[in-house]
């Protein structure tokens, strides 16, 4: 059986485009991008955690204003990551890289142009098709 890995991302919106985070050189999947976030801890709620792992990657708070959009499951070799992402938004501060290489801000039409974890694809694509963006 393999490890079930329970991790929460967060699509940040602001201005029609949303933040993109490169994972770092590492760290499993290695520049691949995602959405920030991070595995749950034990007794933590998915918002909680992701709330948690934003303040520590990027030095942001976000809003209390989550709404979730996607679950996904995806089968990597090191275990499944059952993905929940969240539409968020930044209540304050800028963001500042502790542990990604590089963000970058994208409109619908620009979310092709870095190559995403798989994991994320159903997302990315669902993200394309939305309204909110
Ligand atoms: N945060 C985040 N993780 C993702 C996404 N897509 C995806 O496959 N993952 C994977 C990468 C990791 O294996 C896991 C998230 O764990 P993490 O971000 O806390 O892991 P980590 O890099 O600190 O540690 P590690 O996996 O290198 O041990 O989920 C995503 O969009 N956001």
């Amino acid at each position: 059986m393999k490890k079930q890995i329970n991790v929460v991302g967060a699509i940040i919106v602001k201005n029609g485009k949303v933040l993109c985070a490169q994972r770092g050189y590492d760290k499993s999947l290695p520049e691949l991008w995602e959405f920030p976030g991070g595995k749950i801890e034990i007794g933590e709620s998915p918002s909680q955690a992701l709330k948690r792992e934003i303040r520590e990657e990027l030095l942001l708070e976000l809003a209390n204003d989550l709404e979730e959009f996607t679950f996904t499951s995806y089968e990597y070799d090191f275990g499944i990551v059952n993905l929940t992402t969240f539409i968020c938004h930044i209540q304050n501060g800028e963001p500042t890289l502790t542990e990604h290489i590089e963000i970058k801000w994208l409109n619908k039409s620009e979310l092709d142009q870095i190559e995403w974890a798989p994991a994320d694809i159903p997302t990315v694509y669902k993200l394309k098709k939305t309204e909110i963006l």
